[in-house]
C-alpha cells in the first residue's frame, strides 16, 4: 500500500534546515519521515528526503523569494513579501496556477470568497457534465430502434429528479473536495474571504486580513449575464445556477440562446421530457460553431427532439410565472426592433452568455479601468492599465479577462503566467485550445471555422482547402450504431498546417485532441499522415481526415532510421 505525505510551508524556507517528522501510516509500522533543505545556488534549494532510513534526492529547485524579493517598481510597493504568488479566486484557473506555482518552487496563497472551485466545479462543468451523463442514458434507453438493432430489448425508461439532481450535486461536492485538498497537500495557503486590491503587491481579504506578493494572479470567474428586461426568480425564470440544481422539469422551457448552455441543456431537458423552444438574437441556432457543423448539428439535435425555435429575435421581456399565470416572453426582431410576438411558456433558462466577475476587486487603486467588467490583458496575461501601461506584477486569467471562457483555458492561462513568473517567457496560442459541447453527439472544435480561416487567408495572401470525413466509414462507430457524424479539418495545402478542426459526432469531445495538440506542437499534416492509429477506433476518423487533406510538401521532419526490435 503507498503513503502519500505532503509537506506544508507555510513560512518561507530559505536557509538550511532539517526536520523530523513522525506520523501515522496507512501501514502498519509508522513512518519515519526526515527532511532536509539545501541551498544550492542563487534562490535555488534541493530537498532530500529519508523514509525509514531510505534516502531520496529531489533535484534543485527555484525557492521562494520571500526574503530577497525587494521590488521598486513604484513608492508604494511593499519591500518584502508573504508570498511569491498570491491568486485571487479558487476556480479551475487559480487552481491549476497554484498546483504549477508549487511545482515551481513558489510559496503560494489563494484567496477564494465563496465556496472552492468556482464556477466549473460548482455552477458549471461538472455538474451540468452530470446532467448530461444521465441524458445520454436516458436517450439510449429510450430509443428503442437504435436498441433493436442490437437485438437488445428493454422495457419503458423512467427516472427520479430528485436522484439525477443528487447525482450532480454529490459528483460537484467530491470534485470541490478533491481540489481543495490537492491544493492543502501542496502547501497552498488558502486564505478565505472577499480579496480587494488594495494597492500594487497588496491585497485585503476578508474583514481586515493584509497580504502583500510579489505577483499577483486575479482570476475572480464570471457569473451569469441577464439582459436588461429579464426578470430572474429562481424558479420558473432560471440561469444555469438554477438549472443545475433540476428542481424542476417544465413541460415547456423556452432557452433563451442557444449557445453552449443552450444546446447542452436542451440535450438533458428533451432526454428528461421537456418540450424546447429556443430563443436565438442571430440568424442561425448555434452561430458560434462552423456554420457546416451547426446546420448538420441542427439536423440531430434539434429537429428530431422536441424543440422548436425563433431566430433572429431577442427575448426583451420576461416576466415570470404567478398567481397561476404562465411565464411571459417578448420577442423583439432584431434587426427592424418591432415587437414580433408574446410566448407564455412553464419556464424559461436564460443562457445569454456569461459576465465578468470584477466588481469591488478594487482596480481603481492601480489605475485599471474594465472592459464592459472583463480586465484588459495582453497575450502574456499581464494587465493593462487606463494608459495603456502594463501593471508590474498583476496578471488576469480564465473568464475574468473574457480571452476564451472555458475551463482548461483558464487553467492554461494560469500555468503560462507561472512560467513567466518564473523566469521562462511563454505566449499561450489560443488557436490551440479545443473546446466541445456535451450533446448528444458531441461537437468540438479547434482553431477557425472556416469563415474566419477564408477571411484570415484573404488578408494575408495564402490558400485555404477543406477536407471531411464521415463517421459513416468508420468501422467502430459502425459497430456501435452511432454512425451519424462528420469531421472537418481546415489547412494550408501549401505548408500543411491546420487551421481548423471540427467535429460532431460520437466522442468528439474526446477526439479533437490529436487535432489540439498537433496545432500546439506545430505539427504539419504531411507528418501526421504517417501516424498509425489502431484499429477499429474512432480516432480513425482523424487518420481519415490528415489521408484525405492535399498537402502539397512532402514528409517535414527528417526520416529517422528504423530500429531492430
Ligand atoms: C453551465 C456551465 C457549464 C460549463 N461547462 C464547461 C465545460 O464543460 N467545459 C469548460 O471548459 N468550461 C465550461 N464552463 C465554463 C467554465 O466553468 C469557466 O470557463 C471556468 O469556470 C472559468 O474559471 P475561472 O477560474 O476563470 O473562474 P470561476 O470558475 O468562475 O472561479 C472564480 C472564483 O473566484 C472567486 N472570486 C471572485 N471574486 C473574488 C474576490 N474578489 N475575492 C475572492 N474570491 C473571488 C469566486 O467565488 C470563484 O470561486 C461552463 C460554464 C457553465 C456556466
Ligand atoms: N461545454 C463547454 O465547454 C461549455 C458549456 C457551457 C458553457 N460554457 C462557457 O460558458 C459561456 C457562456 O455560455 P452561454 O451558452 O451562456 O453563452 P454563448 O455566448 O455560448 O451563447 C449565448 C447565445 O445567446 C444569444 N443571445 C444573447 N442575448 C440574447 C437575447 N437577449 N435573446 C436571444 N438570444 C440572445 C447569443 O447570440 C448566443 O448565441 C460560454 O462562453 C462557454 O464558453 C462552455
Amino acid at each position: 500500500m503507498q503513503s502519500s505525505l505532503s509537506l506544508q510551508s507555510s513560512s518561507p524556507i530559505s536557509t538550511r534546515s532539517s526536520h523530523t517528522f513522525d506520523f501515522p501510516s496507512v501501514s502498519a509500522k509508522p513512518l519515519n519521515l526526515n527532511v532536509n533543505l539545501r541551498f544550492c545556488g542563487l534562490r535555488k534549494e534541493a530537498l532530500s528526503f529519508s523514509v525509514n532510513s531510505r534516502r531520496v534526492q529531489l533535484p534543485c529547485r527555484r525557492v521562494p523569494s520571500s526574503i530577497s524579493a525587494a521590488l521598486s517598481t513604484n513608492g508604494s510597493s511593499p519591500k518584502t513579501f508573504d508570498y511569491d504568488l498570491l491568486i485571487i479566486g479558487a476556480g479551475v484557473g487559480g487552481h491549476g496556477a497554484a498546483l504549477h506555482a508549487v511545482e515551481k518552487g513558489l510559496k503560494t496563497a489563494i484567496i477564494e470568497g465563496d465556496v472552492m472551485g468556482g464556477t466549473c466545479v460548482n455552477r458549471g462543468c461538472v455538474p451540468s457534465k452530470a446532467l448530461l451523463a444521465v441524458s445520454g442514458r436516458m436517450r439510449e434507453l429510450q430509443n428503442e430502434q437504435h436498441l433493436k438493432s442490437f437485438g437488445i430489448q428493454v422495457g419503458a425508461a423512467n427516472y427520479d429528479r430528485q436522484g439525477v439532481a443528487d447525482h450532480a450535486s454529490n459528483l460537484a461536492s467530491k470534485i470541490r473536495g478533491n481540489l481543495t485538498n490537492s491544493l492543502k497537500a501542496l502547501g497552498v495557503d488558502i486564505l478565505t474571504g472577499f480579496g480587494t486590491i488594495l494597492g500594487p503587491q497588496k491585497v485585503q481579504f476578508g474583514k481586515d486580513n493584509i497580504v502583500t506578493a510579489k505577483d499577483i494572479i486575479i482570476a475572480t470567474g464570471s457569473v451569469p449575464f441577464v439582459p436588461r428586461g429579464i426578470e430572474v426568480d429562481g424558479k420558473t425564470v432560471i440561469t444555469s445556477d438554477h438549472a443545475l440544481k433540476l428542481e424542476s422539469v417544465p413541460d415547456w422551457i423556452a432557452i433563451v440562446g442557444s449557445g453552449y448552455i443552450g444546446l447542452e441543456f436542451s440535450d438533458v431537458y428533451t432526454a428528461l421530457g421537456s418540450e424546447v423552444t429556443f430563443i436565438e438574437a442571430l440568424d442561425q441556432l448555434m452561430p458560434g460553431f462552423d456554420p457546416e457543423v451547426s446546420k448538420l448539428a441542427q439536423r440531430i439535435l434539434i429537429n428530431p427532439r422536441k424543440i422548436d425555435y425563433h431566430t433572429g429575435v431577442f427575448a426583451t421581456k420576461i416576466t415570470p410565472a404567478k398567481d397561476g399565470k404562465p411565464v411571459t416572453i417578448e420577442l423583439t426582431d432584431a434587426k427592424t426592433k418591432e415587437h414580433k410576438d408574446t410566448l407564455e411558456v412553464d419556464a424559461a433558462l436564460i443562457a445569454t452568455g456569461r459576465a465578468p466577475y470584477t466588481q469591488g476587486l478594487g482596480l481603481e487603486s492601480i489605475n485599471v479601468v474594465t472592459q464592459r467588467g472583463f480586465v484588459p490583458v495582453d497575450d502574456r496575461m499581464r494587465v493593462i492599465d487606463a494608459n495603456g501601461k502594463l501593471v508590474p506584477n498583476l496578471y488576469c486569467i480564465g473568464d475574468a479577462n473574457g480571452k476564451m471562457m472555458l475551463a482548461h483555458a483558464a487553467s492554461a492561462q494560469g500555468i503560462s503566467v507561472v512560467e513567466q513568473v518564473t523566469g521562462r517567457d511563454h505566449v499561450l496560442n489560443h488557436l490551440s485550445i479545443p473546446a466541445a459541447c456535451f450533446t448528444h453527439p458531441e461537437i468540438s472544435m479547434v482553431g477557425l471555422t472556416e469563415p474566419q480561416a477564408r477571411e484570415k487567408a484573404e488578408k494575408e495572401g495564402f490558400p485555404v482547402s477543406v477536407a471531411k470525413t464521415s463517421f459513416k466509414a468508420n468501422s467502430k462507430a459502425l459497430a456501435e450504431n452511432e454512425a451519424e457524424g462528420i469531421a472537418k479539418l481546415i489547412y494550408r495545402p501549401d505548408n500543411g498546417e491546420i487551421l481548423g478542426v471540427h467535429i460532431f459526432g460520437l466522442h468528439a469531445a474526446d477526439l479533437i485532441h490529436e487535432a489540439s495538440n498537433a496545432i500546439a506542437m506545430g505539427t504539419p499534416i504531411q507528418d501526421l499522415k504517417l501516424a498509425v492509429h489502431a484499429h477499429p477506433t474512432l480516432s480513425e476518423v482523424l487518420d481519415e481526415l490528415y489521408k484525405a487533406a492535399k498537402v502539397n510538401v512532402q514528409v517535414s521532419s527528417p526520416v529517422k532510421e528504423p530500429v531492430a526490435v
